[in-house]
Formats: C-alpha cells, sequence, structure tokens
C-alpha cells in the first residue's frame, strides 16, 4: 500500500505551493491516473512520489518503509518505485539492450537474454537493441523506457505521460500488455495523462488536480458521473455551460427540481453527446448550425440558440448543413448541476 500524507513542495523561488497538501492511499494492484490542467502539479507531484524531489511537508510511505527525497539519500528513489518521465530517462550512452540488462542484473545472463527477447518482441524493438538510445525517435525511446521500467519489476509504477509517443498502431497492443503484466504482478500504477479518455479507460481512480491542490478524487465513475465542479466536468468531456440566475428560470423550459439546494446563482451542463439533433418534429429547442466539423464517425456541430447562447452538439446525420435550423433535445436527468456558482471557473 502507498500512502501519501500532506503532501506539499515549493520550488526554490517559487512564491507558491506546486503541490498542496495531497493526501491519498493506494492499494496494492490498483491503477490511479492524475489529470489537470498544465502546470496544475502533476508531474511534481508524482517526482514527489519517486523519492526524487524533498517535500516540504507530509509524508509518503510504501507500506512500512518511508519513501525519502535527496537530502536523505545518496541515490535518488525508492528501490520498489520505478519512474518512467517524459524524458524517458534511458541512459543515453548506452544500447538498448544496455539499458534493459540495468534492472535486471540480478538475473543470470540466460534469463536476461529470455526476458529482453520477450519484452522486445512487445515493444517493437528487436531491431533497435544495439543502438545507443540517444539514437532512438521519440516514440522508439518511450517504448525502450517503459520495456526498462517492465523489466525492473517494481511495486508501484510510476509514469509520464507514458502514451503520449506511442504510435497508435502499437498503442493499443502495448497498453494491453501493460495491463495485463501489472494485473498478474500486483503492481500499483499512477500514471499522469492529458488524454482523459485514457483515463477512464485504464485507471480505477482519478485524481483531479488544480494550483497544486487536489479537487476531487473518486472511482472514474464517481469522477465522470459526479464532477464536483464545472472543472472536472470539462475535463472528461466536450460539454456546454450555462449559467442560471434563480431556479424558474430553468423550470420554465420544463424542469423539475430535484432534491439539490442550488442557491441563487447556479450552472446547469450538458455534455454535447446527451444532445440530441432533430430535423423534424419537436425539441426544446431550435438552434442554428454555424459550424460543422467531420469526427469521422460523426459531425460535431456549433449551434446558436434564439437567446444567441451557443453550445455543441454531435450527430451523424450527413444531410444537416451550415445555417439549416435544427431541434435539440436531451432529458434533464442528463443534466449536472452546481450549485452556488459566482463564477465558471474553466
Ligand atoms: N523547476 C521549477 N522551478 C520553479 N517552478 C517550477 C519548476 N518546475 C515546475 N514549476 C512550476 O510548478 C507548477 C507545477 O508544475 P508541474 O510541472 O508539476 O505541472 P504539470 O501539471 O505537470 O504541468 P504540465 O501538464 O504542463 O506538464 C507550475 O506552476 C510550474 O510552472
Amino acid at each position: 500500500m502507498l500512502s501519501v500524507k500532506n503532501l506539499s513542495m515549493r520550488y526554490q523561488e517559487a512564491t507558491f505551493d506546486a503541490v498542496q497538501d495531497i493526501s491519498f492511499e493506494l492499494e496494492r494492484g490498483k491503477k490511479l491516473a492524475i489529470v489537470g490542467e498544465s502546470g496544475s502539479g502533476k508531474t511534481t507531484l508524482l517526482k514527489l512520489l519517486a523519492g526524487l524531489f524533498d517535500p516540504n511537508a507530509g509524508d509518503i510511505h510504501l507500506n512500512d518503509s518511508r519513501v525519502l527525497g535527496p537530502a536523505h539519500n545518496l541515490v535518488a528513489g525508492h528501490p520498489h518505485i520505478r519512474i518512467v518521465l517524459q524524458d524517458y530517462g534511458l541512459k543515453k550512452n548506452q544500447s538498448l539492450k544496455e539499458n534493459l540488462q540495468h534492472p535486471l542484473r540480478y538475473f543470470t545472463a540466460e534469463e536476461q537474454n529470455e526476458k529482453i527477447a520477450v519484452l522486445a518482441k512487445i515493444f517493437h524493438i528487436q531491431q533497435l537493441l544495439d543502438r545507443k538510445s540517444y539514437q532512438l525517435s521519440g516514440g522508439q525511446q518511450q517504448r525502450a523506457a517503459i520495456a526498462a521500467a517492465f523489466a525492473a519489476s517494481p511495486q508501484v509504477m510510476l509514469m509520464d505521460e507514458p502514451f503520449s509517443n506511442l504510435d497508435v498502431l502499437l498503442a493499443d497492443h502495448i497498453r494491453m500488455f501493460m495491463m495485463k503484466e501489472i494485473r498478474k504482478t500486483k503492481t500499483s500504477l499512477i500514471f499522469v495523462t492529458h488524454q482523459t479518455t485514457d483515463a477512464l479507460a485504464l485507471a480505477d481512480t482519478i485524481l483531479v488536480m488544480r494550483n497544486g491542490k487536489m479537487v476531487q478524487m473518486g472511482t472514474v465513475e464517481e469522477i465522470y458521473d459526479q464532477p464536483v465542479s464545472p472543472y472536472v466536468a470539462a475535463l472528461f468531456s466536450d460539454i456546454n455551460f450555462f449559467r442560471f440566475s434563480k431556479l424558474e428560470d430553468l423550470k420554465l423550459k420544463g424542469y423539475k427540481p430535484c432534491e439539490k439546494e442550488l442557491g441563487n446563482n447556479f450552472i446547469a451542463a450538458i455534455r454535447s453527446h446527451d444532445i440530441e439533433v432533430l430535423t423534424k418534429g419537436k425539441g426544446l429547442s431550435k438552434a442554428v448550425v454555424l459550424r460543422k466539423e467531420f469526427h469521422g464517425d460523426q459531425y460535431k456541430l456549433f449551434l446558436r440558440l434564439p437567446n444567441k447562447l451557443q453550445l455543441k452538439a454531435f450527430t451523424t446525420d450527413i444531410s444537416i448543413q451550415e445555417g439549416d435550423v435544427v431541434k435539440l433535445n436531451f432529458t434533464f436527468e442528463d443534466l449536472l448541476l452546481f450549485p452556488n456558482q459566482t463564477t465558471l471557473d474553466v
């Protein structure tokens, strides 16, 4: 079990904490995704967890042993925690094979060769083993760094944007391997990602950060279905926000009040794919199609309501053209309501 308590860190000469009072626990074999806007403190938190930085406050324990930063450790890091950073951390002047051999140094030469052959095949780096790592492309280095991390069989694997540079043709295959291996070895995985679809698809729980603080942590379903703020909701899907000053304004549109105390200022949000676009029949509102974008399996529409508000929706109807008037429908159950919001903080 990884346990993090009241962790804070401020960079030298900075005037704010890059990570502020973060606490959580992660059980063995579980997968946690860290998401948040750029500069929210994700990488700093990951490096703290790896023991690469000294926190200003708080502590980290892996089972009973404390994860100590460079001030207490001659060699930075913890023996059972492995981190793959965005610069991949390969030894530049060593061959890829040597990079893979290092974490396997306690195995016999025969076992090392066997394990390297398996990893090289999975990560499509068989032809590259004799090359120095600086002679590899970004994507090749990333695959090699992930392979080296798996060779080390850590208890906790930390990864910064592990899928950012992976070829689409290889990404699914590598993700499948990683998830299978993690399940088999009961490794705990913590990964930072900008792709919130990856966070939802691969993690058990998600930690959302903003300005160094944790704004929400929960299961993937909780984070998606019950976001605590417009910021969290906007991270996970294409969404439309509407500000209401009083409940009556929404009731006028046929909405039946829920249990939630909304206050005098609240925000209602509807995900773009929860809006049905109709060319015939009745809808809740009319809208003009301002712009249409092809997204492969569907079109994204940018629409203007009669009250001039704009929103986005998706359709598969190829007949809809820019300038057309369409009808919109959605069910009130799909509305996300954020009470007492004075600002739309996304
Ligand atoms: N070496 C540093 N010295 C001072 N401030 C830093 C340093 N590194 C990062 N910061 C600041 O700390 C904050 C958190 O940075 P961090 O890299 O952890 O964010 P992040 O969420 O990983 O961002 P991104 O998604 O853009 O990679 C940011 O405001 C950043 O500008």
